[in-house]
């Protein structure tokens, strides 16, 4: 057809004995070149449809700092894997070497809708499905960005590492360079690696400007009253925040400053397994041309979306623009938020699905962070697996988490905000034996909790894990409300339970002496 695509010269260094490349294309333009290179298919509903090869999670494993003087003092080496400069001189130039003749597609977007602390970010990708995930999931510019003080993600799944010469773990590579204010990522096509490094970027600068980088969701009542929540992957982020009777903001990554709170990311990663309309109407219905469906097994001739099949990975995904959800607010900011919800996946079904938090055990449990690791979320997690991960984001915190703590222990006091503990993984035993909460459930529970419904029940200490459970909710069968009774054997249950808390003491040890004793006390009980 001659369509020409923009050709126009780029000031990066990595580009600049590329030959082929297109900047700035539109959504429309990029399907049209992904479909031309037979990285996907369209959906009957729109979609582009991609496959994602051996990696269809993240690769923690996979992912490294550039040790340099200038960061390894900042930089928490006990969740953070270093690398050398040397590692990422090397990879950098095969990677420069690759683009002198693949077609590469570039653009400029923003992480953080908070004006006055948003990142610019150069995208320079090998696939055009790969671009056109940034372009829905990021912020768009208004206009050309000025290209200062930016950071640059080289993405090129193409490119492998050589482990033994290039000193990586695999050939795949997540390398984050503070210094040159780039990442490189190579040997995976998982697409949510880009978005999760920036995020680890966005978690690197904030804190030190003061302001509290969150690994959760976060939407708004039409009161004008925000509410986070706080997980690991899996857990419920996306899921509990579309919620049709609340205003979206994000579903994964936010900023707290002293202004409020503000999104980082300009659209939702959502995952697809059993995914129906009439369970999860708003994300099932943002499945759409401009939509990116990962993984997920497409019918041949109809096109049409199987959710329910798991061929490829239990971690479908789905990619869109914040505006494909009805009620998501622009630009994604909000108040101080009025409540926390921390979820934890609990694999054990031993933790009540929901309790609410003094400030002290709210302080307990963002240090603990216990959930569970979620089947296909991360490489080699094929069932859920319990885990202790700081702000419910471990893996994306280059700081000492303690700083992250503060933050939000100075937050939440300042601000009063109300922290509960909600348990969207499993009731009635463990898995296996038990059954994940209902989300029906799930759901009245929160927005009981954040309408005030809670504010009037009576509450009982729970004799193990010391939290408020409330008597009743509405809409919620109040058998399920206390653990023990959702089991056939109540001795088994406090077998379970005790084992927990130990876990949980154990795993707290580690802060003694750097968190106050009143918080570090706030655990479950342990004879
Ligand atoms: N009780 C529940 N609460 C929340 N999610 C649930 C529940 N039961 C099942 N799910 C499923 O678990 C998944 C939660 O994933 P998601 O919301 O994408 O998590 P996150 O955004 O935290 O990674 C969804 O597929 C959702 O349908
Ligand atoms: C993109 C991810 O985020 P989440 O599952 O928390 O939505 C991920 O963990 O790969
Ligand atoms: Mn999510």
């Amino acid at each position: 057809m001659g369509i020409s695509l923009s050709r126009q010269k780029s000031s990066h260094d990595l580009l600049a004995g590329a030959r082929r490349v297109s900047h700035d294309l539109s959504v429309v333009e990029l399907i049209e070149e992904a479909v031309k290179n037979q990285e996907g298919v369209l959906s009957d509903t729109g979609a582009l449809c991609v496959t994602t090869g051996k990696h269809t999670g993240r690769s923690p494993k996979d992912k490294f700092i550039v040790d340099t003087p200038a960061v390894h003092e900042l930089i928490s080496w006990t969740n953070n894997t270093p690398c050398s400069e040397d590692t990422f001189n090397r990879l950098y130039a095969k990677m420069k070497k690759y683009g002198e003749d693949h077609q590469l597609y570039v653009t400029d977007v923003y992480a953080g809708a908070d004006l006055e602390n948003r990142l610019q970010v150069k995208f320079i990708n090998e696939l055009a499905w790969q671009h056109l995930f940034i372009k829905q999931l990021f912020i768009k510019p208004e206009k050309k960005p000025s290209e200062k003080e930016g950071f640059t993600v080289v993405c090129m799944p193409g490119v492998k590492a050589d482990p033994v010469e290039d000193k990586t773990h695999s050939e795949t590579f997540i390398i984050l360079n503070f210094d040159k204010k780039m990442v490189l990522i190579g040997g995976g096509r998982y697409a949510g690696e880009m978005k999760k490094s920036i995020f680890s970027v966005m978690n690197y600068i904030l804190p030190q400007k003061g302001i509290l980088s969150m690994h959760c969701s976060a939407n708004v009542g039409k009161d004008g009253n925000s509410a986070l929540f706080f997980g690991l992957s899996g857990t419920g982020k996306t899921t509990l925040s579309a919620d049709p009777n609340r205003n979206l903001i994000g579903d994964d990554e936010h900023g707290w400053s002293d202004e409020g709170i503000f999104n980082i990311e300009g659209g939702c990663y959502a995952k697809c397994i059993k995914l129906t309309e009439d369970s999860e109407p708003e994300i099932f219905r943002a499945i759409k041309y401009g939509t990116v469906l990962e993984n997920v097994h497409i019918q041949d001739k109809t096109r049409h979306a199987d959710y329910f099949d798991t061929r490829y990975t239990e971690n479908t995904r789905t990619a869109y623009p914040l505006d494909f959800i009805p009620n998501a607010v622009h630009p994604s900011i909000a108040e101080h938020p009025t409540a926390i919800i921390f979820l934890t996946a609990d694999a054990f079904g031993v933790l009540p699905p929901i309790s609410k938090l003094t400030k002290e055990q709210a302080m307990y449990h963002f240090l603990s962070g216990y959930t569970s690791k979620v089947a296909g979320t991360e490489r080699g997690i094929t069932e859920p697996q319990a885990t202790f991960s700081i702000g419910f984001g471990e893996p994306f915190l280059p700081l000492s988490p303690l700083k992250y703590a503060r933050l939000l222990g100075e937050k939440i006091d300042k601000f009063n905000t109300h922290v509960y503990l909600l348990n969207t993984g499993w009731s009635g035993g463990p898995y296996g034996v038990g059954r994940r909460m209902d989300l029906k459930y799930t759901r009245a529970m929160v927005t009981a909790a954040l309408d005030g419904k809670l504010d009037d029940v009576d509450w009982e200490i729970d004799p193990i894990f010391q939290v408020a459970i409330p008597a009743s909710c509405p809409d919620v069968p109040t058998e399920i409300l206390k653990p023990s009774n959702t089991w056939n054997n109540k001795k088994d249950y406090k077998i379970q339970a005790k084992k927990l808390a130990k876990r949980f003491a154990e795993n707290v040890e580690k802060f003694k002496g750097a968190m106050p004793d009143d918080i570090l006390n706030a655990g479950p009980k342990v004879e």
